[in-house]
């Protein structure tokens, strides 16, 4: 069974439907992939999948279990995480307060209480940002903050994780070593969704790539299949021209 899925949902801003009978599937354990042009409805999608957002029609199921209609700190309980497209860190804090906040809510929040200062030292390890733990995120790169913005999302212990264009602002070196982790993650068990404009990252660690376009599912299948299929060809290059 997926994970997640997405049941013909619909967000409408006035005349415009940003997403339109959209239907996809998250397996467990694995990265799948969200692509398409500039204005194609992902982020509208991730903010309806998020709660932060009312879909005009449609469903979102969590591990089978219907969650359209929860808050989206009730959807955050249930396992659900994300990050977004525009960095949303303290910038006067260090990497490690970001974290530390981060398992501080997760604790208040939740029940069963982590040790936050242990989790934040094998997330800060894991994620490789041990280096910069004491570092204000003002002073340390945009790429590394977009690896503090995963890492914080991970205090909350998700078992879901979207991911809004986590690689942008990276280095082709950053995002590697990105690509590492997010494998490593999802063989650790972790569900991933990603946002990403980087297609040679989607294509290198997605399983399963859904291409949205103008709102509507254009193509769902592997990298492979993705890659070779005229709508999506064409959908690109138009982009492009
Ligand atoms: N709050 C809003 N009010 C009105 N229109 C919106 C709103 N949010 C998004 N849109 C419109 O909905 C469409 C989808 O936008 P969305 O940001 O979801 O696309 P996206 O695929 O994430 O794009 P990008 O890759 O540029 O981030 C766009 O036409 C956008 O202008």
């Amino acid at each position: 069974m997926s994970t997640l899925q997405v049941v013909g949902l619909t967000v409408r801003f006035g005349g415009l439907k940003a997403v339109d009978d959209v239907s996809i599937d998250v397996a467990p354990a694995g990265v799948t992939g969200l692509i398409g042009p500039n204005g194609a409805g992902k982020t509208t999608l991730f903010n309806a999948i998020t709660g932060l957002q009312r879909p005009n029609a449609g469903k979102i199921l969590l591990d089978g279990q219907d969650i359209t209609a929860l808050s989206p700190a009730k959807r955050a309980h249930r396992g659900l995480g994300r990050t977004f497209q525009r960095l949303e860190l303290f910038l006067s804090l260090s990497v490690r307060d970001n974290l530390r906040v981060a398992g501080d809510i997760r604790n208040a929040n939740r029940r069963g209480r982590i040790d936050v200062d242990s989790e934040c030292d094998r997330l800060l390890e894991l994620t490789g940002l041990s280096a910069v733990a004491d570092q204000d995120v003002a002073d340390i790169p945009t790429g590394q903050a977009r690896v503090v913005e995963v890492a914080r999302a991970l205090m909350a212990q998700p078992r879901v994780l979207l991911l809004d264009e986590p690689a942008s602002g990276q280095t082709e070196h950053e995002t590697a070593a990105f690509g590492r982790l997010l494998r490593r993650l999802a063989g650790d068990g972790l569900t991933i969704c990603l946002v990403e404009h980087d297609l040679g990252l989607v294509m290198d660690i997605c399983s399963q790539i859904h291409v949205l376009d103008y709102g509507v599912v254009l193509a769902s299948g592997t990298p492979e299949q993705v890659q070779q299929d005229p709508a999506v060809i064409a959908a690109y290059i138009g982009t492009a021209a």
